[in-house]
């Protein structure tokens, strides 16, 4: 028998009140006949139509557009960005929502990821519930803070940059990002055409002058003569083999945070909020409170931040051990931190590398894991080593609370949690969480 053909359901319009907030940058809502909506470009309270972006008739949930304010929420604004609303730039979820709103409902994604997945309240998490605005972010409703200090621009089929649609390749193409930090706009990637290329990133180190284009031409693309007013690094992303190679410039930018320069290579990771490298290392060590003599562990260190804020703190009689994946970024951490003989950084996955290095126990640890958190297997393998402390910083609330629920089987439950609005205007947002060992069973 062939399958009966799937309903799609887009572009099917519901009247809906929207209820509350959702991981991702969208809020729920219900049709009349009960089926569950995922509306992007609404805010709670509202009464509006949604107009299905994905789904069929046989979906457990739907993704929608509000296409329609009805009862328009007293949060929301117009939104500032011309290329934000409904079939436009996926980069940005919030543009319609005052400042304090987006952060009103960050809150409320945290409090329900800790709930739902770790059983924690806010106060058992020992959090008050707010989400901090990074220093210089508080702007008026209407203004936008422009912070990105990494950009990836797509390029459309004729070689105009943008940014992708929501779940989507196509590309929105823009003359002006407004989140984007002066350093990136002043590189001017919208102003030109990019004819053969697939993406261009633009990198404005906020520690120094340094700017990098990092250009991924299409299969068989030639590299555009990159005639940038200014002088600027160019990388390029190489066809076969997919690394990132040096076509004319440093291959690295310096940033600066913690006191001390940073030398960040080709694609490795550094925080794209200008003042978020140095937020959450005061986070993490007002958290943490090293002391003099300390073993630490910095698990996923990237270019070596927490590893060298811990080396100054654990002193001379103390010892770092950093750990991360990435082959340039171990190479940075090691030159980023060659004048501390305390710290060591081994490279590779920490998971494998962690129980190789025959550690039995360790004073304090941080962990800075990617998106997918860190697994129960790594939090088990913490736990074993009966830290003081631990901080967990995390970029999705959700990884996180579901590494507490581990961390609690372990005996290891949070005694602080802050959160930092560190991606205006996105539905991203940080948490650092201090934990500390409870008897087990308490
Ligand atoms: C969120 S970044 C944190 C980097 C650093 N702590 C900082 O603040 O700049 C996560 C880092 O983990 C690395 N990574 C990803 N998976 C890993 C793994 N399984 N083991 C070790 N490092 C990993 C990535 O390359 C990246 O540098």
């Amino acid at each position: 028998m062939q399958p009966t053909p799937a309903t799609s359901l887009v572009g099917q319009e519901y009247e809906v009140e929207v209820g509350p907030v959702a991981h991702g940058g969208h809020c729920v809502a219900r049709t009349e006949g009960g089926r569950v909506l995922f509306v992007r470009h609404a805010l709670p309270g509202e009464r509006v139509v949604a107009r299905v972006t994905e789904g069929e008739e046989s979906s457990r949930f739907l993704r929608a557009d509000a296409v329609e304010i009805l009862t328009p929420s007293k949060d929301r604004v117009e939104a500032p960005c011309p290329f934000s609303g409904p079939g436009k730039c996926g980069g940005c979820d919030w543009q319609h929502a005052k400042p304090g709103a987006q952060r009103r409902l960050k809150g409320e994604v945290v409090a329900e990821q800790l709930k739902r997945l770790a059983g924690l309240t806010p106060e058992e998490a020992g959090w008050d519930g707010t989400v901090v605005p990074a220093e210089g972010d508080k702007v008026p409703a209407g203004q936008v803070p422009a912070w990105r200090t990494r950009v990836q621009y797509a390029i459309d089929a004729e070689g105009h940059a943008g940014l992708r649609k929501h779940r989507s390749h196509e590309v929105q193409v823009i003359d002006r990002c407004l989140i984007a930090a002066e350093g990136v706009s002043e590189l001017g990637v919208e102003k030109r055409t990019w004819p053969q290329m697939a993406s261009v990133e633009a990198i404005a180190a906020s520690g120094s002058n340094d700017r990098q284009v990092i250009l991924t031409p299409r299969p068989g693309g030639r590299l555009p003569l990159v005639d940038l007013d200014k002088p600027v690094s160019v990388l390029r992303v190489g066809e076969k083999d997919g690394q990132i190679h040096r076509v004319h410039g440093r291959a690295f930018v310096r940033e600066r945070a913690a006191d001390r320069t940073w030398r960040v290579s080709e694609g490795g990771f550094w925080q794209v909020h200008p003042k978020a490298a140095d937020t959450l290392v005061q986070a993490v060590m007002q958290g943490l409170m090293p002391r003099k003599g300390d073993m630490a562990l910095d698990l996923y260190c990237g270019v070596g931040l927490f590893a060298g804020a811990l080396a100054e703190r654990v002193g001379e009689k103390g010892a770092v051990l950093g750990i991360e994946s990435g082959k340039r970024a171990v190479e940075d951490a090691r030159h980023n931190l060659r004048d501390l003989d305390r710290v060591r950084i081994e490279e590779g996955k920490v998971d494998q590398v962690l129980p190789r290095t025959g550690i039995t126990a360790a004073d304090i640890i941080v962990l800075d894991p990617p998106r997918a958190g860190a697994g129960k297997q790594t939090v088990r393998h913490l736990a074993s080593l009966t830290p003081r402390r631990i901080a967990y910083v995390a970029c999705d609330p959700a990884a996180l609370a579901r590494d507490l629920k581990y961390f609690a089987e372990e005996g290891y439950r949070p005694v602080t949690l802050r959160a930092f609005d560190l991606f205006p205007m996105t539905h991203h947002v940080e948490c650092v969480a201090i934990l500390k060992p409870v008897a087990k069973g308490v």
